[in-house]
């Protein structure tokens, strides 16, 4: 279980960004993220993980996260990604070793399988040697997903995974998720198309600064939640949203 106390934070000193979230998530599941622009879910991530400063604490089965590094793993947004960083496929991949690692340890050859792996689980073994600034979005971001893999986190946070890419990768990132959450896996996902809520998540978190609900989707993805979380002008194109 991963349990975020408390999460806050601000990038002022004066207005919250996040405001006091608090929820649990049993693995496994996929729990999306949802809430309009500037709502803070990327906040929410960044703080409850410790990338930036702010208040709270997320416990992994009841120990500090700080202590359980390894079993996270966290895929940031694109735009915040550095595409021109002179790095093969194959190199990107392996970062994802890299918590088990110490940096003088070489790679070993099993470790290069469990490269290989991943990338035939993407669908990215022909890309190994080419340069990450070469790829389209949708497959950059599919050897991101694949750096996950080998990192064999139990809890995968994606922010925005699907921002720009085609519905064919979207498709097999999806099927991938589903396949690490059989294996015991929770996977969060900030996403912002709410017609496919349903189909995709188990869980949603709905936030917009505060808290406003979370749990199963059938009983969170209300008219109720929505408006109060994104206003009265929501609309959900093809998807059916509760009373
Ligand atoms: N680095 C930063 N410095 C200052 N303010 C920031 C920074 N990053 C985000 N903010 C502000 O914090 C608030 C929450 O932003 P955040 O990016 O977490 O929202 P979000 O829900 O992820 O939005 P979106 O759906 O647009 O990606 C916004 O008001 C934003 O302008």
């Amino acid at each position: 279980m991963i349990a975020f106390d408390n999460i806050s934070a601000s990038y002022d000193g004066v207005h919250q960004a996040v405001e006091d979230v608090t929820f649990t998530v049993d693995k496994p599941a996929i729990v999306g993220i949802i809430g309009p622009n500037g709502a803070g879910k990327s906040t929410f991530i960044k703080s409850a993980l410790h990338l930036i400063d702010g208040g709270g604490s997320t416990t992994v089965d009841g120990k500090p996260l700080q202590k359980r590094k390894k079993e996270v793993a966290y895929v940031e947004q694109k735009s915040d990604i550095d595409y021109t960083f002179p790095i093969t496929v194959g190199e990107c991949v392996s970062l994802g070793l890299y918590p088990e690692k110490q940096f003088f340890q070489r790679i070993t050859k099993e470790d290069w399988q469990k490269v290989d792996h991943a990338l035939a689980l993407v669908k990215m073994e022909e890309f190994k040697d080419r340069q990450i600034g070469e790829l389209s979005g949708g497959q950059f971001q599919r050897i991101l997903i694949a750096r996950t893999f080998v990192q064999d986190a139990t809890f995968i946070f994606l922010d925005e995974p699907f921002v720009g890419i085609d519905a064919t990768s979207e498709q097999i990132i999806m099927e991938l998720l589903s396949g690490f959450k059989k294996e015991g896996k929770a996977i969060f996902i900030v996403h912002h198309d709410l017609s496919k809520v349903e189909r995709y998540f188990d869980e949603l978190v709905i936030l917009n600064k505060k808290l406003i609900a979370k749990g199963p989707t059938d009983e969170t993805f209300t008219k109720a939640n929505l408006q109060e979380a994104f206003g009265d002008t929501i609309f959900v194109g093809g998807g059916q949203v509760n009373d």
